[in-house]
């Protein structure tokens, strides 16, 4: 099923979304025929993960061509729909640079917007599993013994992204060529991605997996229970510092004591040049009644506040590799640009 899973689906007339937030427990589309329905499916996580929201919001701005023609609205109008898209969510970079790339289009009318939307979709899904080998291959190279035990955080599968997944295409890589023994997977506390969406994917692929609390995942490291962490990212500096689910940063450190490697995989999408360094990387926070609560029902006392930003960011400095679709670059110093 994850072979063909599409978080994000161009359907002729509007967007189908999986609807993530009803996950693992129901298997629910959301069809989206308004820039409205959009930005609340963007902000609720309906649709998330940076690559699929790079998508999404490519075919957002089709979405605004059809509903300026639907309601008459002039170009600023139509564009402004636009803005409350591409602002919908901050960190991950994907979702603006989805956008930017098929406005130019705009003049030319839908039918041009649509079919480079689709070219991102497709590119996303052909680069994602140019990550997964390249990935596979430089730890296998490096790896002492086989099969491996690999850790990751949030989710980075085929909901993540337009199809197959980042960190998580490297994690089927290693299962595919028989290398891999277990994943640890974070529950990726307050939302979950972990225990409902990894968990789901995993499962729909068959790869042996263990959930586990995120408070969990540095001793699980320092026991030496893990061979490698891989996580994807949403926003890389170019400096090499990347912003991801907040909680990475503590599998990042716990890695450097352990002296395993810890593995970045994103496309060259969700590099930011423009952004010299971690400190310049918009940090989404979330309301803080998604941490006063497990699974949305509430657990804290009346009156508690929630403290709740949605990523961290890793210094380049803890970052072993990170794989792209391009190969594998050593970013402690920094992330050369490609020609
Ligand atoms: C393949 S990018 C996935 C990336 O996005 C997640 O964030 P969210 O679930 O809030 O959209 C998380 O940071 C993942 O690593």
């Amino acid at each position: 099923m994850v072979n063909e899973l599409r978080a994000v689906e161009w359907v002729g007339d509007g967007l189908r979304l999986i609807d993530q937030t009803v996950l693992p427990g129901r298997f629910e589309h959301l069809d989206v025929r308004d820039t409205g329905t959009l930005v609340d499916a963007i902000r609720r996580l309906v649709v998330r993960g940076a690559p699929a929201l790079g998508v999404a919001g490519a075919f957002g701005v089709v979405i605004a061509m059809i509903e300026a023609e639907r309601q008459g609205w002039d170009d600023a109008e139509r564009d402004a729909a636009v803005e409350r898209i591409r602002t919908a969510r901050p960190t991950a970079v994907n979702l603006a640079a989805g956008i930017d790339r098929v406005v130019p289009f705009v003049p030319k009318g839908v039918e041009a917007v649509v079919a480079e939307a689709q070219k991102l979709l497709d590119e996303d899904v052909l680069g994602n599993r140019a990550i997964g080998k390249a990935g596979a291959d430089w730890i296998l190279a490096r790896a002492g013994k086989r099969p491996l035990r690999v850790l990751t955080h949030c989710n980075t599968g085929a909901l993540a992204t337009a199809g197959w997944g980042t960190a998580f295409g490297v994690i089927r890589e290693l299962s595919e060529l028989g290398a891999l023994e277990v994943v640890y997977a974070d529950e990726t506390r307050p939302l979950l991605q972990g225990s409902r969406l990894t968990a789901w994917e995993l499962e729909q692929v068959g790869i042996p997996y263990l959930v586990q609390a995120d408070g969990a995942a540095a001793s699980t490291i320092l026991r030496g229970l893990v061979d490698v962490a891989i996580i994807g990212a949403d926003r890389i500096a170019a400096n090499g510092d990347t912003a991801n689910k907040i909680g990475s940063v503590g599998v990042a450190l716990a890695c450097a004591d352990a002296g395993i490697p810890f593995m970045v995989a994103a496309p060259w999408s969700t590099i930011d040049l423009s952004t010299p360094s971690g400190a310049g990387i918009p940090i989404e926070e979330r309301p803080g009644d998604e941490v006063l609560a497990w699974a949305g029902n509430p657990v804290a006392p009346e009156g508690a506040r929630g403290f709740n930003p949605a990523f961290d960011v890793v210094p380049a400095r803890l970052v072993t590799a990170l794989v792209t679709e391009t190969g594998v670059l050593e970013v402690s110093e920094g992330v050369t640009p490609r020609d």
